[in-house]
C-alpha cells in the first residue's frame, strides 16, 4: 500500500485480548482456507517471528496449514486493527481470491472477523523483497540476467491484471518493496491493498481533498505518477509509470527516492530519459555505462540490453499517460530485443 502512511506496528497480544474470537472450524474453498483466530495463533506459533512490516500491516513467519502434515513455510500478513484499514484488507483479500498467476503472490488462507480485523496467509518468499536485494549493503550483487528476468516477470504479472482478467485490476502501488523473490529469484508481485478494480478507478488523491478530509496517504515517494497526483485519475498507465521506475532501479542499483539526499531517481535519470525519447539520437554508450549499477561486472552486462531497458523505462515514465505503452507491448519489446530472456525461461508467456 502507498507508503506516506506512518509505519504502524501493533501489539498483537493486545489485539487478541481486545478481540477474542471463538475457536472455529477452518473451511477450505478452491484451495484457500478460512481460519479462526486460534488457527492464526497456531500457524504463527503465537506471532513468534516478525519477518516484515509495512504501512498498515506486520508480516510473520507461519506454517501453511494447521494440520501436522502442512509444515511448508508461509507468511501471515496481519492488518492493523481499525475499521478504516479493514477496508484495505478486504480489497486485498477479494483481489487475491481472484488471482492465480506464477508471478503474483499466492493466497493460501485468511482470517476475517467482518468488522476490523483481518489477516492473509500467503506463500512464503524466502529471498525477501527486491528493494532489500538491490539496496542493502549485502556483498551479494543481484546479477544482470536476474534483473532482466525480474522486469519481464513483473510485466507478465501486470499484463495479467490489466488485460487478462475481467474486471481488470490496477495495482496502484508498483514499487520494488512490493516485488517479492522466491528461492530462484523469480518475481512475485504482492500488496494489492491500493488496487482499483474495473473502470471505477477514478479516485481523488488525498492531497486534493479539503484539509479536514485528508488522510496521509498520497503515494510512495519516487514511484507515484505525477499525472495521478495532478488529476486524481488512476489508470493502468500509473502502474506502467511504477514499472518504469523499478526498471531504473534495476539498471542503476539506486533507490527510487533517497531520503538522505532528497533526490528522486527519475530526476537523476532525466537526461538519459530525454536522450532516449529523442528519436534522432541513440543513447550514448558512455552515459549508459555511467548510469549502470557500478557493482555489476561490466563483462556480465550487454550494453544493448541496458539500452533496451532504459528505452522502455523512458516510454513508461514519459507523460502524457496516453503515450505510455501497455505491459503487453513492453513485454514484446523486451522479448524481441533481449534474446537471452528465452534462455532464462521467460519468453514463453503463461
Ligand atoms: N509472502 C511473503 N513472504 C516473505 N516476505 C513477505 C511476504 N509478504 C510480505 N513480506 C515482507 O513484508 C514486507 C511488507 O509487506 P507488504 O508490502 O505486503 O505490506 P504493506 O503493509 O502492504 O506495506 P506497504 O503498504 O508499506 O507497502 C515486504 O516488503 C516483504 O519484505
Amino acid at each position: 500500500m502507498a507508503c506516506f502512511l506512518n509505519c504502524v506496528r501493533f501489539d498483537v497480544s493486545k489485539r487478541i485480548t481486545d478481540k477474542p474470537t471463538s475457536k472455529g472450524e477452518s473451511l477450505t474453498v478452491s484451495g484457500v482456507t478460512c481460519y479462526s483466530w486460534d488457527d492464526v495463533e497456531a500457524l504463527t506459533s503465537n506471532f513468534s517471528r516478525l519477518i516484515g512490516s509495512g504501512g498498515y500491516s506486520s508480516i510473520y513467519m507461519a506454517r501453511s496449514s494447521t494440520t501436522s502434515g502442512g509444515s511448508d513455510k508461509a507468511a501471515l500478513k496481519v492488518h492493523v486493527s481499525s475499521h478504516r484499514l479493514y477496508k484495505i484488507f478486504r480489497v486485498e483479500l477479494d483481489i487475491l481470491l481472484r488471482l492465480h498467476h506464477p508471478n503474483i503472490v499466492k493466497l493460501l488462507g485468511y482470517f476475517d472477523d467482518s468488522e476490523e480485523n483481518g489477516a492473509l496467509l500467503l506463500e512464503y518468499l524466502p529471498q525477501g523483497n527486491l528493494q532489500e536485494k538491490l539496496h542493502s549493503n549485502s556483498k551479494q550483487v543481484l546479477p544482470w540476467r536476474n534483473r532482466i528476468a525480474i522486469a519481464f516477470q513483473l510485466l507478465q504479472a501486470i499484463e495479467h491484471i490489466h488485460d487478462k482478467i475481467s474486471p481488470q485490476i490496477v495495482h496502484g502501488d508498483i514499487k520494488s518493496s512490493n516485488i517479492l523473490l522466491d528461492k530462484n529469484l523469480n518475481c512475485k508481485l504482492c500488496d494489492f491493498g491500493s488496487a482499483k478494480v474495473g473502470f471505477s478507478s477514478m479516485v481523488q488523491p488525498s492531497t486534493m481533498l479539503p484539509r479536514s478530509r485528508q488522510v496521509t496517504m498520497v503515494g510512495s515517494p519516487g514511484y507515484t505518477d505525477p499525472h495521478y497526483l495532478r488529476t486524481g485519475i488512476a489508470s493502468k498507465k500509473m502502474d506502467m509509470y511504477g514499472f518504469g521506475v523499478v526498471v531504473l532501479e534495476l539498471v542503476s542499483g539506486k533507490e527510487a527516492f533517497s531520503a538522505e539526499r532528497g533526490e528522486m531517481l527519475v530526476h537523476i535519470a532525466a537526461p538519459l530519459i530525454n536522450e532516449s525519447l529523442d528519436s534522432s539520437v541513440d543513447i550514448a554508450g558512455e552515459s549508459v555505462r555511467q548510469f549502470l549499477d557500478p557493482r555489476l561486472s561490466r563483462d556480465s552486462v550487454d550494453i544493448d540490453e541496458v539500452k533496451t531497458m532504459l528505452n522502455v523505462a523512458a516510454l513508461c515514465i514519459s507523460s502524457p499517460p496516453s503515450l505510455r505503452p501497455s505491459a503487453a507491448l513492453v513485454a514484446e519489446t523486451l522479448k524481441q530485443n533481449i534474446p537471452s530472456l528465452s534462455f532464462l525461461g521467460c519468453g514463453k508467456g503463461v
